[in-house]
């Protein structure tokens, strides 16, 4: 059968989106694993089905490149909202469902989305994690996704840019500490509303352009660590920034905003 998608950018995190409310695709973990493989498939850190909720818009849900169901994406929740709003599924003001959290969104102009996330509860600052026999400083801080935090300057290393994420952010996404493993990021402070950040992602398992829910994780970190103030802006590999801020007072939810793009879209052959 053909089936329609559409392949988006968020700050260079890519995805192929679906609109699955008709329920037609049955196997996403098959349909991951191929559509997302750069050489056989279309290409992309994960696949995203917009499928029906009976409390908000829609439903997100959500699937790494080999096939790992992800919970939430921060690139991906603003991807799929500005698709929902492509599609007429919702307008300007959007609210969705995703692992069974809710979330909102607002289309901010062509380029940019801004997705509010739910302030995250789960947060252990300071942690002392060994790997053979040097120990890390880290942070972690569940924003939908699990993710660890390194400062770099905590961790005695010299240029963010140099980190072979694919041996030490690997190790660290795979540390017993974490029972289902973790997302890795990396940190250096640039001024005192700007950090860079990368991010070894699980589920793609290596570096992505840019991850969102890592965006939050690094941002709400480096508010308790180094004192920063809210909003704070997030330097990604793909060189773009996203904003993450939140209401010191009345913190109920965080919010994340950058670019989501549309690249194309065209029809699958697919089987399922
Ligand atoms: N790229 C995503 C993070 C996905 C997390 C996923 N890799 C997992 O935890 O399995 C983002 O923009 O938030």
């Amino acid at each position: 059968m053909k089936l329609k998608f559409y392949k988006m950018t968020g700050a260079g995190n890519d995805f192929i989106l679906f609109d699955n409310r008709n329920g037609k695709i049955k196997d996403p973990v098959k349909l991951a694993k191929w559509v997302c493989d750069r050489h056989f498939g279309v290409g992309a850190d994960g696949i995203i089905l917009i499928e029906k909720s009976k409390t908000t818009d829609f439903k997100m849900v959500y699937f790494n490149s080999d096939g790992s169901f992800g919970g939430m994406c921060g690139n991906g929740g603003r991807c799929v909202a500005k698709l929902a709003y492509i599609l007429r599924i919702t307008k300007g003001k959007i609210t969705f469902e995703a692992n069974g959290k809710f979330y909102k969104a607002e289309i901010l102009n062509d380029e940019n989305v801004r997705l509010y996330l739910p302030m995250p509860k789960m947060k252990k600052f300071n942690l002392g994690l060994k790997l053979g026999k040097k120990l890390f400083k880290a942070h972690f801080v569940d924003t939908g996704a699990p993710h660890l935090v390194l400062f770099t300057d905590e961790n005695k290393i010299k240029n963010i840019e140099k980190i072979n994420l694919n041996d030490l952010g690997r190790k660290l996404r795979f540390h017993p500490y974490f029972e289902n493993g973790t997302n890795v990021n990396f940190v250096t402070v640039l001024n005192k509303n700007t950090i860079r950040m990368r991010t070894y992602e699980r589920g793609v398992e290596g570096e992505t352009l840019a991850c969102g829910t890592g965006s939050v994780a690094c941002a709400i970190a480096s508010a308790e660590i180094k004192n920063m103030k809210p909003p704070i802006k997030v330097k990604a590999t793909s060189g773009e920034i996203l904003t993450v801020g939140w209401n010191e007072k009345n913190s109920e939810f965080v919010y994340l905003e950058g670019s989501a793009k549309v690249i194309c879209e065209g029809n699958l052959n697919y089987d399922n």
